[in-house]
């Protein structure tokens, strides 16, 4: 008996009751996902890390002219032509809204790769329409209610050539963190409320405020940036309010507007807030009170209306409680406060911001995108990126230039990138790039770090391969090529 008084053999049977239903509600839950898997429009399948097919909905069983029964199990490649799912199984990058042509016809298709534990377990292939046509039609459908409610927005004409213009589509990322700031700020960009967006440098702090206006009922307005951590101190003053003519010595001499006139019915993005001297953030929470400024030498006040975005990678709080920020405007500010997490707490964004910006080099340069194998990008996955996003655009910028041919390789990385977070805070942000990376020292590098790793495991090849997020094959195949037999 226990202290409820039940018996050994009665806790037995409400274990084995409560493990009954538990096996009903999974049962339950695979029902619903069958049921939805085979209603789907889109034809799916997923195939496992060696590209051998796991599952097929009938949609696309359907398309294709085969039976569930007869795929399952095979190598994709016998299943369905020109698939690229084993390449995307190879680089780990996605690759959205790609043409593709199957049975004669052109196709739009998804194929996403599948990530756990920084490894690729698998990969999905969606077909999204029944050929482009349907595309088209739903353009013609768009164009036609557009006509009809007197909106001609959309039309079929040569794509306009781009505007500087920040939508919240260019900030890529699906993590859950990225998520939940993108849509925070959606909302708030629809009122006139202060944002204040912190994270550290790179993470995206600029692009956001530009989205942010873009969206917001200032858009039509100016957007005004100022980085108060790169304007001289004496400066600052006469930046930001402007000052009268004959002001000080060398002012010009009809006077010059401050970027809070400027930024009038606009936005104004005052970076670095952090980096603000404390006698200059007296002033500035005068003017959020106020909605006035003063120019220096000037005495009339000229009214303001804009919004306001700030952003800093310090911790304000701690700023305040140190003294060094002023509490008041560090409530005026924190209004709608966004934080932007660092690359490194959202590692599943990685391979779309790579995907993406392969994509762009490409497009700049016009030529084909390179791609990446799977080492170089388990390698990548794996690095702290210190400089976030920007270092990351930098870093494929110069792959991109740097590696000889059509994929990126390990042996194309310099050695910051072997070993797990290796530097971070004590090296300044990819200080071996600084000499020109040929795959020759590309590979001295890489044959280096092999040797580093092996000592390390006392010679256990599998502990090597695993440290080095290799496959034990691709391991003994540059044992070989570097005879470290
Ligand atoms: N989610 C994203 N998707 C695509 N590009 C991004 C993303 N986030 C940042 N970038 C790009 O990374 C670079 C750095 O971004 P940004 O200047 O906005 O960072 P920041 O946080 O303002 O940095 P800092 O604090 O150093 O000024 C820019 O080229 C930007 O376009």
């Amino acid at each position: 008996m226990d202290i409820t008084g039940a018996s050994g053999s009665e806790l037995i049977w409400e274990k084995y009751k409560e493990a009954e239903k538990r096996l009903k509600e999974l049962e339950n839950s695979i029902e619903w996902f069958k049921v939805c898997f085979d209603t789907a429009y889109e034809g799916i399948t997923i195939v496992d890390e060696r590209g051998y097919i796991r599952m097929m909905n009938d949609a696309y069983c359907r398309f294709i002219s085969v039976r569930k029964e007869d795929v399952v199990g095979r190598y994709v490649e016998e299943v369905i032509e020109n698939t690229r799912l084993p390449v995307v199984l190879q680089t780990g990058i996605p690759e959205r809204n790609q043409a593709h042509r199957l049975l004669g016809q052109d196709m739009v298709v998804h194929r996403i790769p599948i990530w756990k534990d920084n490894k690729v377990i698998g990969a999905v292939g969606m077909l999204i329409f029944e050929g482009v046509s349907e595309l088209y039609k739903i353009f013609e459908r768009m164009q036609i209610l557009h006509e009809k409610i007197g909106d001609n927005r959309i039309v079929f004409e040569s794509p306009k050539p781009k505007s500087n213009k920040v939508t919240f589509d260019q900030i890529i990322g699906e993590s859950e963190s990225i998520a939940e700031a993108k849509k925070i700020a959606r909302r708030a960009a629809q009122t006139s409320a202060t944002i204040l967006l912190t994270g550290e440098s790179g993470v995206g702090k600029e692009l956001f405020a530009k989205a942010i206006h873009y969206l917001s009922p200032f858009q039509n307005g100016p957007l005004v940036s100022v980085n108060c951590a790169s304007i001289p101190e004496n400066l600052l003053e006469s930046e930001l309010f402007g000052y009268e003519e004959g002001a000080f010595t060398g002012s010009r001499k009809d006077g010059k507007p401050g970027k809070f006139e400027l930024a009038n019915k606009g936005t104004l993005f005052l970076d670095e807030i952090g980096d603000m001297p404390l006698h200059m953030q007296a002033k500035i929470l005068r003017v959020l009170q106020e909605r006035e400024v003063e120019r220096v030498g000037g005495t009339k006040s000229i009214p303001v209306d804009f919004r306001l975005v700030a952003a800093t990678h310090r911790s304000l709080e701690e700023m305040v409680r140190e003294g060094t920020f002023r509490k008041d405007l560090y409530y005026r500010l924190n209004v709608i406060p966004i934080h932007i997490p660092p690359l490194a707490q959202r590692r599943t964004d990685i391979p779309l911001l790579i995907a993406a910006q392969l994509q762009a080099i490409s497009q700049k340069n016009n030529m084909p995108a390179k791609d990446i194998d799977k080492e170089a990008m388990s390698l990548l996955m794996n690095y702290d990126w210190p400089g976030n996003i920007r270092e990351l655009v930098n870093t494929v910028e110069r792959l991109v230039t740097l590696s000889e041919d059509d994929r990126i390789r390990t042996s194309d990385l310099p050695e910051v990138f072997f070993g797990k977070g290796a530097w971070r805070g004590e090296q300044e942000p990819s200080a071996s790039w600084k000499q020109p990376v040929s795959v020759k020292r590309g590979q001295q590098d890489e044959k280096k770090r092999i040797l580093e790793v092996l000592q390390e495991m006392n010679g256990n090849k599998s502990k090597t391969a695993k440290k080095l997020g290799i496959s034990r094959a691709t391991l003994y195949n540059k044992l070989n090529k570097y005879q470290l037999g």
